[in-house]
């Protein structure tokens, strides 16, 4: 799919090497590089199923999880770029993601289909093709998890489409970039029967506002990168040949911060929307944090030492 930059062409292969270990289908995985081919601290996932739309079945998740999660234990590794590849052979269009791939939808979630499944099939061929020993998914909502604790920065790169759950996507990312010719978004849910009641919606209704969230959602109406970047879907807007290097930037300004600083700003930005499991990882960086002084590591000895703890030298802060 991914061929030399021309002039509409975001990805830069330049930029860019291959992660090794991965034999992905329905994606691309690779690790940002400076002129010297040096790996910098980023990498960029992105759909490559342009097509449909950059729509996702449930392998396709299974494949974006393992992505996300190799990224988050990269301990080298400070921002994440989500974007989609293209244009579509087909009609030269644009997408981010379009959400799920409404072919393969069942009555319990989106199905897998059989090993060797024509995926260029008809939609009723399609529809015989599917795995009845393996249950309906909608694990796309463990990666909405994943993207909302790993405690890295993910940009969304808003290519072209973001439809659906690809709408949600950009949703729970951190920082959103959208292609000034090519990005476009609806969120198509309502329209399929179906809805996303978490953070699609509510967090959503948070960034931009309660009564802008539910024209999203109840209308159902396109709405452009102008429109996005001026109610705070996203937050910039540039040439889509420049949508990846602007992206790139930003991962470059995130690398000059603290790591913990940024780890736990994302984790305090989550607190209070999240709840208790908002707490729970923010306090989990609290512990580790803990465990790295003197106070904590005097505790500790003396368990192992078998005397008690001698905390005098550590005062009652105010
Ligand atoms: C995105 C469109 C608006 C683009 O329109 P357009 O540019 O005119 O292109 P098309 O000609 O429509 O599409 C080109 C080609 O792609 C196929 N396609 C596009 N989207 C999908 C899709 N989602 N699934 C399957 N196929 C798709 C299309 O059929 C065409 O194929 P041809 O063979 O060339 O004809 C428009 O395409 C559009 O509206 N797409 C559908 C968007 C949509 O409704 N998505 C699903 C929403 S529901 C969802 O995503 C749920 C996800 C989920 O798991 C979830 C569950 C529970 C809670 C939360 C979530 C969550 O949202 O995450």
């Amino acid at each position: 799919m991914l061929e030399m930059p021309d002039a509409g062409q975001p990805f830069d292969p330049a930029r860019w090497r291959p992660v090794e270990g991965f034999d992905f289908t329905d994606l691309t995985y690779h690790r940002a590089i400076d002129e010297s081919g040096q790996d910098l601290p980023a990498v960029r996932i992105a759909f490559d199923r342009p097509e449909v739309r950059n729509a996702f079945r449930p392998h396709t998740v299974d494949e974006l999880y393992r992505a996300l999660d190799h990224a988050r234990m990269t301990s080298d590794v400070g921002t994440v770029i989500l974007t989609g590849n293209g244009p579509s052979k087909k009609d030269g269009g644009w997408a981010f993601c379009s959400g799920g791939d409404q072919r393969i939808r069942g009555r319990a979630g989106y199905q897998y289909e059989v090993e060797g499944a024509d995926a260029s099939a008809d939609l009723a061929k399609r529809r015989e093709q599917i795995d009845p020993a393996r249950a309906g998914r909608l694990h796309i909502l463990e990666v909405q998890r994943l993207i909302r604790t790993m405690p890295k920065v993910v940009i969304c790169v808003v290519s072209g489409w973001a439809a659906g759950g690809g709408h949600s996507l950009n949703v729970v990312a951190d920082l959103s970039i959208a292609s000034r010719q090519h990005a476009r978004f609806m969120q198509t849910d309502a329209n399929v029967g179906s809805f996303d009641a978490g953070y699609g919606s509510a967090l959503l209704a948070r960034q931009i506002g309660d009564k802008r969230a539910r024209e999203i959602f109840f209308l159902a109406r396109e709405y452009s990168a102008a429109d996005a970047e001026r109610w705070g879907v996203v937050n910039e807007v540039a040439d889509h040949d420049q949508i990846e290097n602007l992206a790139l930037e930003y991962a470059r300004i995130i690398s000059t911060k603290s790591p913990q600083a940024i780890r736990m700003l994302k984790f305090a930005f989550n607190l209070a929307d999240d709840g208790l499991a908002g707490q729970q990882v923010f306090a989990g960086e609290a512990t580790r944090l803990a465990y790295m002084t003197d106070e904590a590591l005097e505790g500790r000895d003396a368990f192992v030492e078998r005397r008690d703890p001698n905390w005098s030298s550590f005062p009652y802060y105010y």
